[in-house]
């Protein structure tokens, strides 16, 4: 198999590889780093912690060392932790060439930032809506004559989720050269390939694993059946069996929002869970604090919305627990990723509802592989079903009265005022796009339950996930009472 070394790299960088303890380059390293050195466009598909970022670091650092110059590389990123994880790379890797990079994202000081720029940093790491501010508000840097624009998590860029790119996407296309290498990398190119084809023309190199399942195969991948009303309690528990059992383990939970995310992580910690969070409603210096002290191990359980769900590298992650089906496969692929990187073993449980498991149907067709059960003993759900919804419930009311959902909405609203928009007419028009969704969705339930119907009744029936919720697991009958509680409770950490 060859080495750095035979890729074309210099042996300094060889060296510094071998310093990080890279020995031998990983499939994508090895597919795409020759094309990339020959000057050629590249998208790179490969999945989750298979060592895509080096597989773009590399070449550019050995390029920038044959012609360095400011500014010459351009990377763009959808999160700003992600840019902070790659602007890392860039340094450890580059450290003999004395590289400057600056890292460009929201939530920190602008006016540093400008000035930054105006230095002429080798390596811009953005991500795209403060990138875009800087060039609509500043004539001190420009971006007309980088060699290499990056896009990590590029379909994510394109799409349209909760955070649409795709108008600073443009400022910034606009303010980079015709003439340039475009490498576009992620776990899941596919879905926006053709708009990716449009960005890199020159003479470009497509490589994709090539492997039957789209996860890891180190992964062990399960879901937990649960009733939507009893949720808590099974988290609670498997929280509490993880802890038991490997006192060192780290474990990111993920949730479909903000405020669950901030109602969950008190209640965990009333539990005494060592747990921070983080998601798009804190400060930037909170969330850089919760991510450095879950990444030190000092604080064991991340639980985090899907602003956590791409690229992190964090090789003490065993377990991903999913609170919330993912609603698109592709979602549960970044998510689950977070864990068994790198060669390493992991573990992905999901917990699915009565509601949810047509989206497990979708996630197994997407990424080619069945998720198997994850058996708990119920009994020992039961025993704290009481005390946890009762301390959710508390960390709720106390989180209502922080005014959480007032200062969502007025964060919401800044934003729009910055964006130019007018977020009465928005919250209009957003209102009629979710009447819309819902009555979608209700069609394809019922589309859904229609064909599970007709399977169940011909010969295509799995008699794997049940269609409705067992009876068993719907919460403990009259005679029921909790016999063994909980550590005690409260005491929670005091910093996050
Ligand atoms: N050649 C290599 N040998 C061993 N480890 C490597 C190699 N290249 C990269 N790694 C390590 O693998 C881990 C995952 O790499 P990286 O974060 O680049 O993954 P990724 O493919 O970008 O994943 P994701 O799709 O989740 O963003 C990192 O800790 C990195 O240091």
């Amino acid at each position: 198999m060859a080495g750095f070394a035979e890729l074309g790299l210099s042996s300094w960088l060889v060296e510094q590889c071998r310093q990080l303890g890279l020995k031998q380059p990983t499939p994508v390293q090895l597919g795409c780093i020759p094309a990339i050195l020959e000057g050629r466009d590249c998208l790179g598909c490969a999945k989750t912690g298979s060592g895509k970022t080096a597989a773009f670091v590399l070449p550019i650092l050995q390029k920038l060392s044959e012609d360095p110059y400011g500014i010459f590389c351009l990377v763009l990123t959808p999160t700003r932790e992600l840019a902070y994880q790659i602007a890392e790379q860039f340094r450890v890797l580059g450290k003999p060439l004395g590289l400057k990079d600056c890292i460009i994202v929201g939530g920190m000081d602008m006016v540093a930032q400008a000035l930054e720029l105006s230095r002429k940093p080798h390596v811009v790491i953005a991500t795209p809506g403060r990138l875009a501010d800087h060039l609509r508000s500043s004539n001190t840097f420009s971006i007309k004559k980088i060699r290499f624009l990056v896009m990590d998590e590029a379909d994510r860029l394109l799409e349209q989720g909760c955070t649409d790119f795709t108008v600073d996407l443009e400022a910034i296309l606009a303010a980079v050269p015709a003439r340039r290498q475009t490498l576009l990398f992620s776990a899941t190119l596919t879905d926006t390939l053709k708009e990716l084809q449009g960005l890199a023309t020159n003479q470009p190199f497509f490589w994709e694993a090539q492997a039957p399942v789209r996860t890891v195969e180190q992964l062990d991948q399960r879901y937990l059946l649960v009733p939507e009303k009893v949720k808590d309690a099974y988290l609670v528990h498997l929280i509490q069996k993880f802890h038991d059992e490997h006192e060192d383990w780290s474990i990111i939970i993920f949730t479909n929002t903000c405020k669950t995310c901030q109602v969950l992580c008190m209640m965990l910690r009333k539990f005494n869970f060592p747990t921070v969070a983080l998601h798009s409603m804190m400060k930037q210096k909170e969330r850089f604090a919760a991510l450095a002290k879950f990444k030190s191990s000092i604080y064991r359980i991340l639980i985090a919305t899907d602003v956590a769900s791409r690229g992190l590298d964090i090789p003490t992650v065993q377990v991903v627990i999913n609170h919330n089906t993912p609603g698109l496969p592709k979602i549960y692929i970044h998510r689950v990723g977070r864990t068994a990187r790198a060669g390493r073993q992991g573990q992905a449980i999901t917990l699915v509802t009565q509601y949810d498991i047509h989206l497990v149907h979708a996630i197994e067709e997407q990424i080619k592989k069945k998720l198997e059960e994850f058996l708990v003993e119920e009994a020992e759900v039961l025993q704290i079903l009481t005390q946890v919804n009762v301390v959710r419930r508390e960390c709720e009311i106390k989180l209502e009265a922080a005014n959480f959902d007032e200062k969502k909405e007025i964060n919401k609203r800044k934003q729009l005022i910055l964006e130019g928009k007018d977020p009465d007419l928005e919250a209009k028009r957003k209102a009629e796009l979710a009447k819309i969704k819902q009555k979608n969705r209700r069609f394809k339930e019922q589309v859904e339950h229609a064909l599970q119907r007709q399977k169940a009744g011909g010969t295509g029936h799995r008699g794997r996930l049940p269609k409705a919720r067992p009876e068993a697991r719907s919460g403990p009958g009259p005679g029921l009472r909790p016999t063994r509680p909980l550590p005690a409770q409260p005491k929670t950490p005091s910093s996050n």
